[in-house]
């Protein structure tokens, strides 16, 4: 997949933006908050239904501004078009359209474009809590299987109700009779969901192992998943791990109830991930920690390409100023011989066969200097 034109109009900083990215890197250059990223984030938003650095629609709309608007083209490896259009006001919902068709649901839409993004910001991938490992895996296997991001909805939809259960303060019988019909839902989606991740990190950790071999270092890497409904090396069968789920909730409702709220589940699992058999949180470098996550990114890039016809595009944020010249240059390299990168960076960048954009000529020619 390769986005061949985009529009951007009262979107962050740009009140007007037209921009053609090239087939293969595309250098975005300009001064610190110029809105180099706010571009990558108009294209995430056309790929995923939203951005990528966790703002609202509403922070992306121009300050003063009423709606905001995106329109923009790919083209599939096979040569077909696919127009994406968004526009948000916070007075109505936000719209999405493919192909002039409204989007009812827009999870339906996430794979269609797979796009791979690398930001300084999510280097909390490997030092942050929990809930920043499980969305880069949720977002990756949501992007190959339409399935999973359906359980992932629906699970987080019982979660609520069955948290609202927990809390609320009704007579203890009636909420004993619902806790079990949710936990029975409950386990139904979580059967599926940590079936899907052990899956996906299985692979996802042999193949990253293969990536990061480049690295100096030369580390062994590893990515293991732990569910907090179940500590098995071997895979269950799913209606094993639906004993096994049902168990631990039967075993867990005392303090869940006491607790009010629900303990375990895929909404509490975390990754491990390890170099040389030490866990890199703790142990590794800040560069090796990098590093890793380079490698997390380029395996994603090759794990979606194997699972999806497409190849995805790559969204490279900032990436020079927190790499080493040759971390970032073997990623460049290797990622953008295998699709459409889009990077940016405060200086114009030196290499072969790159389109450029400069954000602040751009202003000057369209009479919006700042
Ligand atoms: N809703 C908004 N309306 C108007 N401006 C905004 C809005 N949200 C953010 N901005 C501003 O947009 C500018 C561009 O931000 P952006 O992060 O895209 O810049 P950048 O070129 O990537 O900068 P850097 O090189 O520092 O990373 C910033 O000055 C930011 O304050």
């Amino acid at each position: 997949m390769r986005l061949k034109s985009i529009g951007i109009e009262n979107f962050r900083n740009h009140r007007h933006l037209e921009f053609d990215p090239g087939q293969r890197i595309t250098n975005i250059y300009g001064c610190n908050g110029s809105g180099k990223t706010s571009i990558l984030e108009a294209i995430h938003y056309c790929a995923l239904t939203k951005g990528f650095s966790g703002n609202s629609d509403r922070d992306c709309l121009m300050f003063g501004e009423e709606v905001f608007t995106i329109r923009s083209s790919f083209e599939s490896d096979q040569g077909s078009e696919t127009k994406v259009a968004v526009a948000y006001a916070p007075s109505k919902e936000k719209r999405i359209l493919v192909n002039e068709q409204e989007l009812q649901i827009f999870s339906r839409h996430i794979g269609l474009i797979p796009c791979v993004t690398f930001t300084p910001r999510e280097l909390v991938i490997i030092t942050g809590g929990p809930a920043e490992r499980r969305r880069f895996m949720d977002t990756a296997i949501c992007q190959y299987d339409r399935k999973y991001l359906s359980d992932l909805l629906q699970y987080r939809r019982v979660l609520q109700q069955r948290n609202a259960l927990l809390s609320s303060y009704g007579d203890l019988a009636a909420v004993e009779t619902s806790l079990e019909v949710l936990t029975d839902q409950l386990v139904t989606h979580a059967v599926e969901i940590v079936a899907a991740r052990e899956r996906f990190i299985s692979s996802f950790s042999v193949m990253l192992d293969e990536v990061y071999r480049w690295q100096p270092d030369c580390a062994k890497s590893a990515i293991t998943y732990h569910s907090s409904l179940h500590h098995h090396e071997t895979q269950l069968s799913k209606k094993e791990m639906q004993a096994q789920f049902s168990e631990r909730y039967r075993v867990l409702k005392k303090q869940e109830l006491l607790r009010r709220q629900t303990l375990a589940g895929p909404h509490r699992d975390d990754l491990q991930l390890y170099l040389n058999g030490r866990e890199i949180r703790k142990f590794a470098s800040q560069g090796q920690q990098r590093a890793f996550l380079v490698a997390m990114k380029m395996t994603m890039h090759a794990y979606l390409h194997e699972h999806s016809d497409e190849m995805p595009v790559t969204l490279l944020d900032d990436l020079f100023s927190e790499l080493d010249a040759k971390v970032s240059s073997v990623m460049l390299e290797t990622l953008s011989s295998k699709g459409q990168v889009i990077i940016t960076s405060t200086e114009k960048r030196d290499g072969n066969d790159i389109t450029y954009f400069s954000i602040d000529e751009y202003r000057k020619t369209s009479g919006q200097e700042r």
